[in-house]
């Protein structure tokens, strides 16, 4: 659905130059939660705005459901806009208006007639469970509320694609929770394809299907959430699964990439008599799959064949020093 290849951007400043992206390529499949992590200063945000032309990249060629939007200019561009929707971190509501206003406006920009424009916009507050709040102002509404307005706002002309600017950094932990399980169901119902940017792990975690790791410009690595966590020395699983610098020679880093329903530590305690000690870890739910991950002294005259055991069941086994 998005399909990005060779981005390069510069941003040319008095004293400097800043390469804000060099050299990203980025594929978000039909109906996926696509979210590109990284501190501040990354190129995130330049990214997001390169996605639907906000900025216009110095190299390199974007598609969106097919269309070469780097090709296009003027009304062009505005129309393939329209495809894509975007959510700000601060909400970028227009404080004058009410709810209702808010989300109807950019369908007067589109010339949208008022009958039908006001259907459009019950529906969309249905659809973010803001019906009873159409005639309220932006400032009688909480962070999580003034979001669900920018959101309903953003699907206004049915876009296949939504982009995602830190939509929940502002929000305290239990509405940022609600928030990203309305995105989530918002993929689901309408088939929406969903980029995201954030700084938070826990967003990767939370709802997003492939990630990316953004570090000065480029992708550090980029895939399939599950495919990441089980891939060796992924960064991704570092860092959603820090884990204690500790350990020794027979120390070792076991990764279960999905849920495991056999006990496989006892199980291997019982077939190899070897001791094993967990030193850390954790496990959690992450694209609706348990996966851990375990800091783990593994001993005994059987040790290689209790890892080999775990390995052929589709564990990952890393010595800890590595
Ligand atoms: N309009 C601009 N003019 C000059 N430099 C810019 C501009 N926009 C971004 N930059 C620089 O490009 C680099 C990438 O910035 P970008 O905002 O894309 O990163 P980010 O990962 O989104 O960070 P943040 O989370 O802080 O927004 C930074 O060094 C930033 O200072």
């Amino acid at each position: 659905m998005i399909d990005a290849v060779g981005l390069h951007k510069v941003y040319r400043l008095k004293k400097r130059r800043v390469t804000a992206l060099n050299g990203v390529d980025l594929r978000v499949e039909p109906g996926e939660i696509y979210g590109v992590v990284g501190q501040s200063g990354a190129g995130k945000s330049t990214l997001l705005r390169t996605v639907n032309l906000l900025e216009r990249p110095d190299a390199g060629t974007v598609r969106v459901g097919g269309e070469e939007l780097t090709s296009l200019r003027g009304a062009g561009l505005r129309t393939a806009r329209r495809r894509i929707g975007m959510v700000h971190q601060h909400f970028a509501l227009l404080a004058s208006r009410t709810v209702a206003g808010n989300v109807a406006f950019p369908l007067e920009v589109a010339g949208v007639g008022r009958t039908e424009r006001r259907a459009r916009v019950g529906e969309l507050l249905d659809l973010v469970g803001l019906a009873d709040k159409a005639r309220a102002h932006p400032s009688q509404l909480s962070g999580g509320q003034k979001q669900r307005v920018g959101i309903a706002r953003a699907l206004a002309s049915r876009p296949d694609v939504l982009l995602s600017d830190e939509a929940t950094s502002a929000l305290d932990p239990a509405t940022t929770d609600s928030i990203l399980a309305l995105l989530r169901r918002l993929r689901d119902e309408l088939g929406l394809t969903i980029l995201l940017i954030t700084h938070e792990m826990d967003v990767i975690k939370r709802i997003c299907d492939s990630a990316a790791i953004m570090e000065a410009g480029e992708f550090r690595e980029s895939g399939r959430v599950l495919d990441l966590i089980g891939t060796p020395g992924s960064l991704l699983a570092r860092s959603l699964f820090p884990l204690p610098d500790r350990g020794g020679p027979d120390t070792v880093v076991v990764t279960y990439p999905r849920s495991y329903d056999e006990p496989l530590m006892s199980e291997l305690t019982r077939r190899f008599d070897v001791d094993v000690n967990i030193l850390g870890g954790g496990v959690e739910q992450v694209a609706g799959q348990s996966v851990g991950r375990l800091i783990v002294d593994l001993r005994g005259a059987r040790r290689g064949p209790a890892l080999s055991y775990l390995a052929e069941h589709g564990l990952l086994v890393e010595e800890a020093g590595q």
